[in-house]
């Protein structure tokens, strides 16, 4: 079990047990808060898995849905019913039959452009909050949840990306992605990522191994900088286990 402020590895047999360690994990997390909580997801396809568990009688019953709102942690500048679209993925999987619709909070991006739409996000969570600045005594978050590309992006944070060294923006736009799909993207920038009781990552397969290798030995890129400040997870199923990691 992580410790406070440190990274901890977790390593589970496939992508089903993956799943399910995401969803205990953040179950427990919701059930450990007794007021409103904020679950921040991530996009792209790893969280499909974990997002259905959710809708099931298990946690469905165990979820008290009243009191959890949803964020996302990066959007693609599509319409909402592009395929494309990262919250359109979440609403299909369970938002849509367990969460009330006011506490569903996607990235509008029924905008003039990418920056109109993080303009309005970050007014949105900072609405949320309760406040301007982020005190690192109390997190926005219980729980970010967050994958991990195979150039070591996390969100839509890119390496070399001038938004990765963004520090005063809670939200930011990034004009164009270098990796599929090439859209404009707007993104949670590392600070507001940060402001989390836990920061779970989720990769599962052999594919994720070689960019966890290097992710895992420190070398800098921004799946590498994106920290808690309270525990960071990596949750991993044994293909996308490193190999110094495997007993
Ligand atoms: O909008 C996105 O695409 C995600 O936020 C992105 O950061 C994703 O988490 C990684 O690219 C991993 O994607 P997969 O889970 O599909 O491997």
């Amino acid at each position: 079990m992580a410790k406070t402020g440190q990274t901890s590895v977790i390593a589970v047999s496939d992508p089903a047990a993956l799943a399910k360690a995401a969803a205990d994990r953040i179950t427990a997390r919701i059930v450990a808060n007794g007021g409103r909580v904020a679950i921040c997801m991530s996009g792209g396809s790893s969280p499909k898995q974990l997002f259905e568990l959710l809708a099931t009688d298990t946690y469905r019953s165990r979820i008290p849905w009243d009191r959890v709102h949803w964020f996302i942690g990066d959007e693609r500048f599509v319409p909402a019913d592009n395929p494309l679209n990262n919250m359109r993925m979440a609403r299909q999987a369970f938002l849509d039959k367990c969460a009330p619709p006011a506490n569903v909070h996607p990235i509008l991006t029924d905008t003039a452009d990418a920056e109109e739409a993080a303009r309005r996000y970050e007014s949105e969570l900072k609405s949320f909050y309760g406040a301007d600045r982020l005190d690192s005594t109390r997190p926005l978050f219980d729980v970010v949840l967050l994958g991990v590309g195979p150039d070591g992006h996390t969100a839509s944070l890119f390496p070399e990306y001038p938004a990765v060294e963004e520090t005063q923006r809670w939200v930011i736009e990034v004009p164009k992605a270098h990796v599929e799909p090439f859209v404009p993207r707007v993104t949670l920038t590392l600070p507001t990522l940060a402001s989390c009781r836990e920061m779970m990552f989720e990769a599962s397969g052999a594919g994720k191994r070689a960019i966890l290798t290097r992710v895992l030995d420190g070398e800098d890129m921004p799946a590498t900088r994106a920290r808690s400040q309270g525990e960071t997870v990596w949750l991993l199923d044994k293909a996308a286990l490193p190999e110094n990691f495997r007993a």
